[in-house]
């Protein structure tokens, strides 16, 4: 097992542009020991893998196993990675529908794509396809994206590069513009020889293009070992072409024949055509100067065809463009569409909460109006009680009055009448009162009366009537009583107000009583009938002395 995957794919990463051989040993180890990474080196691998695949040309496979990486791997960093190469593959491979494609989808990531290199990688990408489809100014806007996102110590190499490219490929570059020199600047031979390669290459197309071929010739014989170290193909049929074209320029027919027919020989369909075709005019040119018309011709219909091709390919670019762009705005004005509905939807929500909202306050408000209303009905029914109740008390004493008393009374004797219970009516007036007040004030006679009522209290049961039945005379109907009962309970009545003092300003005041009792035993249960009794026995009592109880003559009688 390897000692640390880790450490030899963050190499494989570093190696890749700088020393390509190493990096392929590298990788190669790292493949053997396949089984035994995590899952996560797993897919770092299936992406370096990709990377060479797209390295060697073979578009079509790598495409395959790049957007693996970007839909499977769920590493958000490595899926950047990926769709940076692929956009950049895409368009070598004229998937141009795609390449646009996802471009769209990367310039749409890319608010979220916070780390500087990622970003910087896909705008750099970014800016090669909108290149690639013509698109110069957009193309140039995101390369200066991509250049100013550089973190501070790291290369611009890599985005310079891709702005020199769109600028040549948009014919707004010259050998002697900054952003050139500015590249080559950022892309020294010593850390990034292939990127320098590539910079040379584009200063040698642009030498060729302004006049120069001598330029161009020793520009190529310097880089010349390192392009063959390197490998890279495309390079290598660049370098051959120009070196070619250079020397047609110079008159070097049979040189110029010679390397031209090299390229030639290694032709086949795909990346190299644009190489092909220079290829192609070159041998034109050098059998026509040399007056071999038939071969000219020959060359010249090669060259045709393939500059057809080449511009038919700028054309099918454009169109491809056109057609995503088309397609995105559609989409755009579908989420437009789709937006304005979400917003009118999220506006009726808002209605709805409201609404519900007013709702619950009137349910609110309806709960606390019902709520007053029942408080106000139960106040009022309550006042109404206690006038209802203070209307059947006496003022002084608050027992009943003598009307509620009366009415009270005459009901519980029909009760009792009916289970045939005894009952017994006292009537209770107090003796010389009138001296009370004459002699002690109004007020001290008050104070008797309320204390007498206490008196009688004492020896009364819940179901017991206590009436005052005017100025100094009280009713009491015992329920549940016999004739004897009556007596007894009337005279410790009688008894208790005797012993009751009354005590007002340090005068003290006593007074007696006298009652009068009837009984329901003799009589039955008439109210009528046992007042006019109650009321006879009580004016004996008044005459036979005061002071005492006695009972109704009937009554007795039949007692
Ligand atoms: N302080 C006070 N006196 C009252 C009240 N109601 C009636 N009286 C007085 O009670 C007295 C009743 O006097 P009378 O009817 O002559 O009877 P009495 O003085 O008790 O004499 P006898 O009943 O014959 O023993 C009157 O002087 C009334 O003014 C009251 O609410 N308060």
């Amino acid at each position: 097992a390897l000692a640390n995957p880790d450490a030899l794919i963050k190499q494989i990463y570093a190696l890749q542009v700088t020393d390509h051989a190493r990096s392929l040993q590298v990788l190669a180890q790292l493949n053997q020991q396949a089984a035994n990474l995590t899952p996560a080196q797993q897919w770092q691998m299936r992406y370096l893998n990709a990377w060479e695949v797209m390295y060697q040309g073979d578009y079509a496979k790598s495409e395959a196993m790049l957007s693996d990486v970007i839909e499977r791997s769920g590493n958000q960093q490595l899926a950047n990675h990926a769709s940076a190469a692929l956009l950049s593959q895409l368009g070598a491979a004229r998937h141009y529908t795609e390449a646009f494609e996802l471009a769209n989808r990367v310039a749409a990531r890319l608010p979220q794509v916070t780390d500087a290199k990622d970003r910087r990688l896909l705008l750099s990408n970014l800016s090669q396809v909108m290149g690639s489809a013509g698109q110069t100014d957009l193309a140039v806007r995101y390369a200066r994206m991509a250049m100013a996102t550089v973190p501070a110590g790291e290369s611009q190499c890599y985005p310079a590069s891709i702005l020199v490219e769109v600028l040549y490929y948009g014919k707004r570059l010259k050998s002697d513009s900054p952003e050139l020199q500015q590249a080559f600047e950022a892309c020294p031979v010593t850390t990034v020889s292939l990127y320098n390669t590539n910079l040379q290459l584009i200063l040698a197309d642009l030498l060729l293009q302004e006049g120069q071929p001598r330029k161009v010739l020793a520009l190529i014989d310097r880089i010349q070992p390192r392009i063959d170290t390197n490998g890279y193909v495309p390079a290598r049929l660049s370098a051959l072409v120009d070196r070619a074209s250079a020397l047609a320029a110079l008159g070097e027919d049979d040189a110029a024949r010679r390397l031209a027919s090299a390229v030639v020989a290694e032709g086949k369909s795909g990346d190299i055509d644009a190489w092909l075709k220079e290829a192609y005019e070159v041998l034109y040119h050098v059998e026509k100067k040399q007056g071999n018309a038939a071969a000219a011709l020959g060359y010249y219909e090669k060259f045709a065809a393939l500059d057809k091709a080449y511009l038919d390919d700028i054309h099918a670019r454009a169109l491809a463009y056109e057609a995503v762009e088309q397609h995105v705005l559609a989409q755009k004005l579908e989420t437009e569409k789709l937006s304005q509905q979400n917003a009118d939807l999220r506006t009726q929500q808002q209605l709805d909460a409201k609404t519900a909202e007013a709702n619950r306050l009137y349910l609110a408000l309806l709960l606390m109006a019902l709520g007053f209303g029942a408080l106000w009905m139960f106040r009022l029914k309550r006042s109404q009680l206690r006038f209802k109740r203070l209307s059947h008390l006496d003022g002084l004493t608050a027992i009943y009055n003598r009307q509620h008393f009366m009415g009270e009374a005459d009901r519980a004797l029909r009760q009792s009448e009916k289970r045939k219970g005894a009952a017994c009516l006292a009537f209770i007036d107090l003796d010389h009162f009138k001296r009370i007040n004459d002699s002690h004030g109004h007020a001290t006679g008050d104070l008797v009366l309320r204390r007498v009522v206490d008196a009688c209290r004492q020896h009364l049961r819940i179901a017991d009537l206590f009436g005052r039945l005017g100025g100094e005379e009280f009713g009491i109907l015992l329920v549940d009583c016999s004739s004897e009962q009556g007596v007894a309970i009337a005279e410790h009545i009688r008894a208790t107000i005797e012993a009751t003092v009354v005590e007002l300003d340090g005068v003290i005041v006593t007074v007696s009583t006298s009652i009068g009792l009837a009984f329901t035993d003799g009589i039955g249960h008439d109210l009528h009938r046992l007042c006019t009794e109650a009321d006879a026995a009580l004016y004996r009592a008044k005459h036979d002395g005061r002071n005492c109880v006695m009972t109704g003559v009937e009554s007795l009688a039949m007692a």
